[in-house]
């Protein structure tokens, strides 16, 4: 993990790297000149001639003055090397396997998986230059008590070889600690209801005090296991500092003999003192920093293997300049969710512009999931799915991915005006008001007192949901798709606006592939051609060969066409 952190921010490296240095010869220079002047007091051997004074009074001057330059260098390479993270990250968590993307949620990729990054301020602001320090300190203190005949420089060596072992003991339950404690907040982030909607809801229902016990049950089980953290965090601080004092004890004593038995100056014991004294506080600081980084391992754990596994962009780009889709071809398909049994099977598709087709079938059949390989999101257990005159999956799932549409009952707006929102896309034609005028969309907007540049609020609210989803499916429509998926866009919004939008989606099939997900009699009446699945499989007809020949279609749509008679 380490070694991963340390690859990000490339750029600002060496800068960060030149800061340290500086701030290290910073700490030094004064210890060492006061060593020389003592040396030069003790035996009065050095002779300073006006060159090397004025040559150490420039060295010091250069760093000096170059060290407000440097300083904010280790900062921007902390902003850079956090702002890829966070970048490759919501790019994984956007391009993530739909089947995976099940198990994330806010509260992991905000409260934990962000936070997770923000916190690696400590890595490279603090971990990585007291290493780098570490290091420095250490070949001096090498060369020095090697040249004195000391045997201090072994002391650091022992001590971290002792905290190493220490904190592999500790190894065992540490990473436990975290995890019990990282599940235990995310568990009390799902039950915290942060709308006065959800607070309402609780009341209307009588839920409140069912729901405050769960809550209090779950911060019950957050406390006791920040408790943990902190006893096992106290606990290894504990062996740390002792490690460290008894090391600094062992080695003062080590340099009072060699100053007893006149082996080494004064000036020379004191010099090798402090360099062993900073060593090991740097030390104890390291040790510190380490729980830090652990306490985030999870989510850096949980965010490159998003990282790892996720479609890279460059990915979808790969097939940018490909021809457009005239033709999606499904043979002898089948799929099945990872561990459950096979959804539908045999699947044999033919799709071209010019038809309007829709795929109907009972709750939970697999609709949807076959709106996911089709969009290029989910793969097929066996057979092909290929939109491209050759054969190859892998192209046709990358141009699916890129060309075709989508959208859902519950479409985003997202909080600005309609005309935002509309041209939240790339590449949709410049007269996009004219295009959404010819297949009769958003013709209310224009009543609206402030027309297009109407706020929408949070995720369309200030809407009403008809017309909400009138903009999200001309948000589509510009994005000027070869293929377009329909699922249940119409299903729960009032009749004067799905007319709207039934319409344009027949205005468009006649130029795109157009496939309708749909349970609405009213709307399969009008469809060219359905795929009904039924019992794992997939029937082609007209409504009229379905409804002659398949009596699962018919009594389906008898039970619908009850339905929607009475309402
Ligand atoms: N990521 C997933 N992992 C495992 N099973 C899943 C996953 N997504 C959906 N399923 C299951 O697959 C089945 C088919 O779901 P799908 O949403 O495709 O059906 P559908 O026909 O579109 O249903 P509906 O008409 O209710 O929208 C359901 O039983 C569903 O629970």
């Amino acid at each position: 993990m380490i070694k991963r952190l340390f690859s990000y921010g490339k750029a600002g490296r060496m800068g960060a790297l030149q800061q340290i240095v500086n701030e290290w010869l910073i700490m030094v220079l004064p210890v060492l000149t006061a060593a020389v002047i003592f040396f030069w007091y003790q035996t009065g051997t050095i002779n300073f001639t006006l060159t090397s004074i004025l040559i150490a009074i420039l060295v010091l001057t250069i760093i000096y003055f170059n060290l407000p330059r440097a300083r904010s260098r280790i900062e921007q390479w902390t902003i850079t090397a956090k702002q890829q993270i966070r970048k490759e990250y919501l790019q994984g968590v956007f391009n993530t396997d739909p089947v995976k993307a099940e198990k994330l949620n806010a509260e992991t990729v905000i409260n934990r998986d962000l936070q997770g990054i923000d916190r690696l301020n400590v890595f490279y602001n603090s971990v990585f230059p007291s290493f780098c320090a570490e290091f420095l300190s250490y070949i001096l203190l090498l060369i020095l008590a090697i040249a004195w005949h000391s045997w201090v420089w072994i002391l650091p060596i022992i001590c971290i070889l002792l905290i190493g072992v220490g904190m592999m003991l500790l190894q065992k339950v540490g990473p436990q600690v975290n995890w019990a404690y990282m599940n235990g907040w995310l568990s009390m982030g799902h039950r915290f209801i942060d709308d006065l909607h959800g607070i309402n809801t609780l009341m209307v229902y009588k839920a409140d005090t069912r729901y405050r016990d769960s809550f209090s049950e779950k911060s019950e089980f957050f406390r006791q296991k920040t408790m943990d953290l902190l006893k096992y965090q106290l606990q290894s601080l504990l062996i740390l500092n002792s490690l460290i004092f008894g090391t600094l004890a062992v080695g003062s004593a080590m340099l009072w003999f060699n100053l007893k038995n006149q082996n080494m100056s004064l000036a020379q014991s004191l010099v090798l003192w402090v360099l062993m004294a900073e060593l090991l506080i740097t030390e104890r600081q390291l040790g510190y920093f380490v729980h830090i980084i652990m306490s985030t391992k999870p989510a850096m754990t949980h965010i490159f293997h998003i990282i790892d596994h996720a479609k890279t962009p460059t990915e979808f780009k790969k097939d940018s300049t490909v021809e457009s889709i005239n033709e999606i071809k499904v043979e002898d398909a089948s799929f099945a969710y990872p561990d459950k049994p096979l959804l539908w099977e045999n699947a044999n598709f033919d799709l071209k512009p010019g038809k309007l087709y829709g795929l109907v079938g009972h709750n939970g059949s697999g609709k949807s999931t076959l709106a996911q390989v089709l969009r290029g999101q989910l793969k097929i257990s066996s057979g092909i799915v290929s939109c491209l005159s050759a054969d190859n999956q892998n192209e046709s799932t990358n141009l699916l991915a890129q060309r075709v549409g989508y959208l859902s009952a519950q479409p985003y707006l997202f909080s600005g005006t309609i005309k935002e929102n509309l041209t939240l896309g790339e590449g949709f034609n410049s007269d996009w008001q004219g295009y959404l005028k010819d297949l009769g969309l958003c013709e209310f907007v224009e009543k609206l007192p402030e027309g297009f540049n109407t706020q929408v609020g949070e995720g369309g609210k200030l809407l009403s949901p008809g017309q909400r989803q009138q903009i999200a499916f001309a948000r589509l429509i510009l994005m000027n798709k070869d293929v377009y998926i329909f699922d249940e866009v119409t299903a729960s919004i009032d009749s004067n606006n799905s007319k709207i939008i039934l319409k344009a989606i027949k205005k468009l099939a006649a130029q795109k592939i157009v496939l309708l997900i749909t349970h609405e009699w009213t709307i399969i009446d009008q469809l060219d051609f359905i795929y009904f699945l039924t019992d794992r499989h997939f029937v082609l007809g007209t409504v009229d060969e379905l409804d002659q020949q398949n009596d699962a279609f018919k009594k389906m749509m008898s039970t619908q066409k009850d339905l929607e008679a009475e309402l």
